[in-house]
């Protein structure tokens, strides 16, 4: 008897095909030759992989123009059992777009995914000052309304690849509030198991602070500080229960097997009442982290066996 084959894995990305989020899962070597599911929303692609029937999902974390994903940002917080296993950059651009025939000045209503839409404010305020704004599930999905029966829209926002997948003319190209804006994806999946190291990591952790403690936010800062930890990232999100309480989204450098990391994580899971480890992974640009020696891994080792020492009754040497 023959074992049946183990079935293609599948991967969870906000469709449909054409997306800057499908343009960063095809950065993604395992990824190819598997099933991909075009999902409507953040929350789909996350609850496929927390059911099984992805593996891992990509999801847009954060714009150099718009910032954090807020959605994507909050489903971290509260979506027990995920791990961050890599990181994507994807540079984005926009166009607008129409159904044939439709002149800029004919434009009074625009399709747009809302982080797009925030990427393209100045340029709509500017052309088209009275414009409306109809939320979009995606920037493909955008256009693809205006061939739904029922869409109030005129025009789109869009990634430059959709005249290739939808007959639109082409209003206006470059629509982007910044030409050299990027957008940063995550690959989430529900693996324990750690990437090695690469010397070019990042470790993203969510974190409480306690309340009303004077100086909780300087108590935490401090537990990477005193470690040369640097960050990359820090936003804070409402929690949601009551005003005036507060998680901290943090992406640090450097991988948990690093002693000094290791080490700053103790201290806030020593002082925060609730530290979400979202996983270390490779940085997307594979730039080295740069630290001091003094932090270096055999240095916590040394005063570690140091302190053994001394509760073991050794003799100090
Ligand atoms: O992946 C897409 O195309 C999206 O619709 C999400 C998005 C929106 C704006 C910038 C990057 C990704």
């Amino acid at each position: 008897m023959t074992d049946a084959p183990a079935p293609t894995p599948s991967y969870s990305y906000l469709g449909p095909a054409g997306t800057f989020t499908e343009a960063a899962l095809k950065q993604v070597p395992e990824a190819r030759g598997t099933n991909w599911r075009p999902v409507n929303n953040v929350g789909e692609a996350l609850a496929d992989v927390v059911a099984g029937r992805s593996v891992a999902a990509m999801i847009a974390i954060e714009n150099s123009v718009d910032g954090g994903v807020s959605a994507t940002q909050d489903a971290l917080a509260t979506v027990p059992g995920l791990r961050i296993i890599g990181e994507y950059l994807v540079p984005v651009n926009f166009v607008l777009v129409a159904r044939r025939g439709t002149a800029l000045a004919e434009v009074r209503v625009v399709n747009a995914h809302p982080v797009a839409y925030g990427q393209s404010r100045g340029w709509l305020e500017r052309h088209l000052p009275a414009h409306g704004h109809i939320p979009a599930t995606s920037n493909v999905q955008a256009a693809a309304s205006l061939f739904e029966e029922g869409d109030r829209a005129d025009a789109a926002v869009a990634p430059p690849g959709i005249v290739e997948l939808l007959d639109v003319d082409v209003l206006a190209r470059d629509i982007g509030d910044n030409p050299n804006a990027v957008t940063r994806f995550v690959l989430v999946g529900r693996s324990r198991e750690l990437p090695a190291p690469t010397g070019a990591d990042k470790t993203s952790v969510i974190v409480e602070l306690p309340d009303d403690e004077p100086g909780a936010l300087l108590a935490m800062l401090e537990q990477f500080s005193t470690r040369g930890v640097n960050l990359s990232l820090i936003q804070s999100r409402p929690i949601g229960d009551a005003l005036g309480r507060y998680r901290f989204v943090i992406d640090l450098e450097g991988h948990v097997r690093d002693e000094r990391v290791a080490d700053a994580l103790l201290g806030l899971r020593r002082f925060s009442p609730n530290v979400i480890f979202l996983g270390s992974y490779p940085r997307a640009d594979r730039r080295e982290i740069q630290y001091h020696s003094k932090y270096d891994d055999g240095v916590f080792v040394e005063a570690r066996d140091w302190l053994r020492g001394i509760l073991s009754g050794e003799p100090e040497g």
